[in-house]
């Protein structure tokens, strides 16, 4: 990934959460992924972990539509996935999706989960739709991708411990969770996975 495109996500990311008076902590942890597959346009996050404690985890996320983070699943983390701007789509499987898969797929067994803390069942191929303020339970083992409907989203998490290293289980194989860094300007930030690497 090249050091200019993340330099611009955390320019635009930093941009959206000032405009929505988001405020970060002092030395925000930022940590800007495409996932390893050089698309950050179709395939990208940028998150800031806000707190990061052995019992618990919140981050701040931004995306821009066309962004998605991809089909994945935690075998550990129980997350809340929540809309705070703009709105969300997520794209939810009880099991395993065929290879390729980020949206919807017809035939999914229903999805029992909570959204806004309610227990619901959300039918097969049915893709979740979060405006701002809304959220969605994620237990581990469902299978999500997520990625904005508006213009731009700003995302928040709310979990259990997070371990990105070790507790990200993807659908495409070629995924790496942290980028590979191309320096083709200096680092206006440096990332988490810097020093983590
Ligand atoms: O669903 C998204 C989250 O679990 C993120 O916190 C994670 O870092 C994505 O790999």
């Amino acid at each position: 990934m090249k050091r200019s495109i993340i330099n611009l996500a955390y320019r635009k990311a930093l941009a959206c959460f000032t405009r929505h008076h988001w405020a970060l902590p002092p030395a925000p942890q930022w940590d800007i992924t495409d996932f390893g597959l050089g698309n950050f346009d179709q395939c990208g996050l940028t998150l800031v972990n806000l707190a990061a404690e052995p019992e618990y985890c919140e981050k701040l996320m931004y995306a821009w539509r066309g962004q998605m983070a991809p089909c994945h699943t935690h075998a550990k983390k129980k997350e809340d996935i929540i809309c705070r701007v703009g709105e969300l789509a997520l794209a939810l499987h009880a099991v395993r999706p065929p290879a390729g898969t980020d949206a919807h797929t017809p035939g999914d067994a229903p999805l029992r989960l909570a959204i806004n803390g309610v227990p619901v069942s959300i039918p097969a191929g049915r893709l979740l739709v979060l405006p701002a303020g809304h959220r969605v339970t994620l237990t581990p083992g469902i299978w999500h991708a997520f990625g904005p409907v508006s213009a731009e989203c700003i995302i928040g998490e709310v979990s259990t411990a997070n371990d990105d290293v070790n507790d990200n289980i993807f659908l495409d194989p070629a995924i790496g969770r942290f980028p590979g860094i191309e320096e083709d300007e200096s680092a206006a930030i440096h990332l988490l996975s810097e020093s983590v690497r």
